[in-house]
């Protein structure tokens, strides 16, 4: 057995472990309300009673796909098996362009596999998943609209008005916005933007997350305040996330698990090339040794060295101490 495989098996090992943990750990609503209990004790909010539905286990079963070129098809994806136990905060990273939001919109259902099959709690994903939502880079909302009525956006056809107006004022108390409620899109920060983003993805309910670089264009400070407060949401709705980012601290921060997508010699399409178990509960320690060396291990795999910028790849453990 080589070095890298070694690494794999222990890696999927301890991630089924951690999987397993995930699972149970939003098993039963009365975990569910106790984890919402600790980030309100956390956080000093107060959130009302989670309405989450229950996290649902992911599965990515030898997806492939392709896209079709004016040079014939060019294979983006290939061979990605991965399990996402309920509950389970996943990271993909990857360099630039290695498709990893094409294996993230696979995930909800926005695009389709050319091999292989997706599915969520054991059912082929549908076109544009209701049992998902997905959150943007862009908080994407409609400038005419309220924050309230953006968060709005995001609820099932079939809510009442009333339950609906009591779920807003949830979510909007959830992500610290509720004094915002009546203001504009233009008249709050981009943190707050994308606060709202979160909340009215939230507002689906989803039994799945999918979070495409979310914070990537938010400032530092600002990005590390938004990466608590996923951490907060998730203790209280804890559905499964999948997370689209470019920032190996990120990932570390907040993932169960981190993957790396990248290329193999001469094969086109990119694969899975390191599964890496994140130690500690969350929030982790962002000096310690431990993340250190697994930061180092994935700098390493995207091919940079650990001060190095390349290929798209930001860090952010150059502060050390966060001043909230
Ligand atoms: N609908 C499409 N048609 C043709 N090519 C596509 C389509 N969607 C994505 N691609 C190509 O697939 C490749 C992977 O794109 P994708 O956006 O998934 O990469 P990524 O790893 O998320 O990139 P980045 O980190 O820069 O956001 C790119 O070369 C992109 O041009």
């Amino acid at each position: 057995m080589t070095a890298a495989s070694a690494i794999a098996r222990d890696a999927s090992a301890a991630g089924r472990a951690n999987a397993e943990t995930a699972a149970k750990s939003s098993s039963t609503a009365a975990t569910r309300t106790s984890a919402a209990d600790a980030a309100t004790a956390a956080t000093g909010t107060t959130t009302a009673a989670s309405s989450s539905a229950a996290a649902a286990p992911v599965s990515l079963r030898g997806i492939g796909r392709a896209f079709a070129s004016q040079s014939g098809d060019r294979q983006v994806l290939r061979d990605i098996d991965l399990e996402i136990a309920a509950g389970e905060i996943v990271a993909i990273l990857g360099p630039s362009g290695c498709g990893k939001s094409t294996l993230l919109r696979i995930a909800g259902g926005l695009d389709q596999p050319t091999q292989g099959e997706a599915l969520i709690d054991g059912e082929a994903v549908k076109p544009f998943d209701p049992r998902s939502a997905v959150g943007f880079q862009e908080p994407r909302l409609l400038p005419w609209r309220t924050i309230a009525d953006n968060v709005a956006l995001g609820l099932p056809r079939s809510t009442s008005r009333a339950a609906g107006r009591e779920q807003v004022a949830r979510l909007l108390d959830l992500v610290g916005l509720a004094e915002f409620a009546g203001h504009r899109p233009r008249e709050v920060s981009g943190g707050m933007a994308q606060r709202t983003s979160l909340a009215r993805a939230l507002a689906r309910n989803p039994a799945v997350l999918l979070l495409d670089e979310p914070f990537g264009a938010l400032d530092a400070l600002t990005r590390l305040k938004m990466q608590d407060l996923l951490l907060d949401v998730h203790a209280a709705e804890p559905a499964t996330v999948l997370l689209v980012t470019h920032d190996v601290d990120e990932a570390l921060q907040l993932a169960d698990r981190v993957i790396l997508l990248g290329h193999e010699p001469e094969t086109p399409g990119a694969v899975v090339t390191q599964t890496i178990v994140v130690p500690g509960h969350r929030p982790r320690d962002r000096g310690s040794a431990e993340l250190a060396e697994l930061r180092a291990r994935l700098l390493d795999g995207l091919g940079i060295d650990r001060h190095g910028s390349a290929r798209g790849i930001e860090t952010t453990t150059t502060i050390p101490h966060y001043p909230y």
